[in-house]
């Protein structure tokens, strides 16, 4: 897995930049994009994530019956708990799961204050003891870090020592707050943007994930 310094901190993320995962990202990053057609290029560029993120889980074999013989199978040792951050998250979690059909999913629910751009928790499902399970985390937008660093330290309460945080987009300065956080995380995500605007949002940037997938007003 890549490090990638910024500043004096190494943060360990991995950029996935194939060339169908840029396609996605930039048609959701394209203001013209209708919902439909963001929550699908979310939904594809998930598939993509996911499928670079688990490259390393350790595996087990098992033995499987073919139609003609008996052959080595093989499977995740041990499938994460998923964990879409509400809203945006949930363009996520379905094609997560599709791929992951042996995990479960907690749900954690965050909207981030328009004045102090500091995360304000409204849901939490998570079980309660999270030791020897990692966990991969749902969010498509990574900018102060302020949620995710939320998220991730309502894991590492339940005995997480296991995270990936999945993101779309991530700000280098949310990158270092979780660094800086000393979480036991690592972030695979489809690009590192250039910085944040003066309200918070991240350049360049696709606007308001919740908001382009499922409404509201523009604030941007
Ligand atoms: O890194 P931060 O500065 O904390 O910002 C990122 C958060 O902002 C967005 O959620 P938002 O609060 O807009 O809620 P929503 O998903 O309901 O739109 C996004 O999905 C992250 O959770
Ligand atoms: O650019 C941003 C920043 C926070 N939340 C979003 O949805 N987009
Ligand atoms: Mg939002």
């Amino acid at each position: 897995m890549p490090t990638v310094a910024l500043g004096l901190l190494a943060v360990d993320v991995l950029v996935v930049d194939h060339p169908l995962a840029k396609s996605r990202l930039t048609a959701m990053r394209d203001a013209r994009t209708e919902p439909g057609l963001f929550r699908a290029a979310l939904h594809e560029l998930t598939t993509m994530l996911v499928y670079e993120a688990t490259r390393d889980y350790p595996v087990e074999t098992y033995p499987v019956e073919t139609p003609v013989t008996t052959t080595e199978g093989t499977r995740l040792a041990n499938p994460p708990l998923l964990v879409p951050v509400l809203r945006a998250g949930l363009g996520m979690a379905d094609a997560a799961l599709s791929l992951l059909p042996e995990s479960s999913m907690g749900f954690v629910g965050l909207a981030r204050d328009e004045a102090t751009y500091e995360p304000r928790a409204y849901m939490e499902s998570l079980p309660a003891d999270l030791t020897g399970k990692p966990v991969m985390v749902l969010d498509p937008m990574l900018a102060t870090g302020g949620s995710l660093e939320h998220c991730c330290r309502l894991l590492a309460d339940r005995g997480c020592t296991e995270i990936i945080v999945l993101c779309v987009l991530a700000a280098p300065v949310g990158l270092e707050r979780l660094e800086r956080s000393g979480l036991p995380l690592r972030v695979v995500t489809a690009s590192i943007d250039e910085g944040l605007n003066d309200k918070k949002f991240i350049v360049p940037g696709l606007g308001d994930a919740g908001d382009r997938q499922f409404g509201g007003m523009p604030r941007f």
